[in-house]
């Protein structure tokens, strides 16, 4: 069976939404499982599942135009594990949610994407032509109609909770994400056995 692990913080609860999302893509590829981690709470089950994760995808809330500090604190907390290059050749990808229809989501996905990098894992890209990219035709209820390229992105208007937020068109996007990354470990876990290499 191929772990995804899916490391997030989320607030109020509306990235947790995006996150079990991403979760229910990685089960629908047979041979993946979700687990899914809170980052807030750093234990010993955490890092132990991070550890035996074949992918992470990372996962924050976007605030002041960045990821989360709790988030941030998790990132800092993974330097003992990238002092011994423990993620190195994992599958990793990212996604964030804000209230803003941009929002500066774009800094906080690419600011996951050097983590990964630091780490020396492979990034998964979301693979989707943006949505929404012409007056007829496209729509909110686009996959992909923020157009992001990095990572999926999700948004939550202020005075939505996180029932009603994100849409569902965001949350397609996140379950797309979870689906394409899920798929990427397996083949890679197929293409180490059959060449028979680490
Ligand atoms: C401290 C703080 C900073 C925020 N900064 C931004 C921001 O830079 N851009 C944005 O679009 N929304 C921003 N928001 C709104 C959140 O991104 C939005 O409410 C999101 O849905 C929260 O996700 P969560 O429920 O998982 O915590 C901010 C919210 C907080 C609490």
């Amino acid at each position: 069976m191929i772990k995804v692990a899916i490391a997030y913080h989320s607030g109020s609860g509306h990235t947790a939404r995006q996150a079990r999302a991403v979760a229910a893509g990685v089960e629908s590829v047979p041979g993946a499982t979700a687990d899914l981690r809170e980052v807030a709470t750093m234990d010993d089950g955490l890092w132990r599942a991070l550890a035996e994760a074949d992918a992470i995808v990372f996962g924050s809330p976007t605030y002041m135009g960045s990821q989360s500090a709790a988030f941030q604190a998790f990132a800092e907390a993974s330097s003992k594990v990238w002092a011994e290059m423990g993620w190195r050749d994992k599958v990793g990808a990212a996604f964030t949610n804000s209230a803003g229809v941009n929002g500066d989501k774009l800094h906080t996905l690419t600011s996951m994407a050097l983590l990964a990098a630091q780490h020396g894992m492979h990034w998964v890209t979301l693979g989707l032509p943006p949505g929404w990219l012409y007056s007829s035709g496209g729509s909110h209820d686009d996959l992909n109609r923020l157009g992001a390229f990095i990572g999926a992105m999700a948004q939550s208007p202020s005075d939505l909770g996180p029932e009603a937020a994100p849409s569902e068109s965001d949350l397609r996007t996140a379950e797309h994400l979870g689906r394409r990354v899920a798929t990427t470990a397996v083949q890679l876990a197929h293409g180490r056995r059959a060449l028979a290499v680490a």
